[in-house]
């Protein structure tokens, strides 16, 4: 990490970093004052982003119906699945209690911020002054998604790349109703640690 001076802050993401055991205690150690900030999306949506992603780089691999259980029938949920695991947030967010108070904290919903970006965007945390509001947005009706009206540099519109915003397969509504029962107890816990309410479970 390089050095910050006066009037700069350093900025470092990895998504991975949130669910890696190892990195609450080393950033502490790098530096207790770190402030963390958390983008967060109903946990069943990001499961299927993942497997999304993954199949596109993998076009073979099951299902997401078959990966989802180690067994369908007695309604086994495979939480060693990482597509699984990672979206357990109260369980994550316990090892990082350990090592930060919650006001060195930020979470995101990622659902905001594709509703309402410049919002999002907006929530005092790191002090800085507010330049990007909703002016600097627009719906883009052909990617489904917000995007900048000016990128910085070259003055044109930018949306996200293709990576960004794939279209998710239709998933077997039975599946995703059992996943929505595995996750709401953990999806509440979360939402009393944060004092947020992320509205996933209706
Ligand atoms: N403005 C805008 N444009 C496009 N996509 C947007 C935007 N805002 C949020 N999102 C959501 O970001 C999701 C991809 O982010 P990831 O966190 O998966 O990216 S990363 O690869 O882990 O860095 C991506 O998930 P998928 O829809 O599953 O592709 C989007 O839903």
């Amino acid at each position: 990490m390089p050095r910050t001076l006066d009037g700069q802050i350093t900025m470092e993401k990895t998504p991975s970093y949130f669910v890696t055991r190892e990195a609450p205690a080393r950033i502490s150690a790098m530096s207790k004052d770190t402030k963390l900030i958390v983008v967060v999306r109903d946990p069943v949506t990001r499961a299927i982003s993942d497997y999304t992603q993954t199949l596109s780089k993998r076009p073979d691999i099951p299902t997401f119906e078959s990966l989802t259980f180690k067994n369908r029938t007695a309604g086994l949920i495979d939480t060693s699945w990482s597509a699984i695991q990672i979206g357990i947030y109260a369980k994550h967010l316990e090892h990082w209690l350990r090592h930060f108070p919650i006001g060195q904290m930020l979470f995101v919903s990622g659902e905001r911020l594709i509703s309402d970006p410049a919002g999002e965007l907006g929530r005092d945390f790191l002090g800085l002054k507010r330049i990007i509001t909703d002016k600097h947005f627009y719906f883009n009706k052909t990617k489904g998604f917000p995007c900048l009206k000016k990128a910085e540099g070259s003055g044109k519109p930018h949306c996200l790349g293709k990576t960004k915003g794939r279209p998710h397969p239709e998933i077997d509504r039975d599946v995703v109703r059992r996943l929505r029962d595995f996750y709401r107890p953990f999806n509440l816990k979360f939402y009393q640690m944060t004092g947020q309410d992320f509205g996933w479970d209706g």
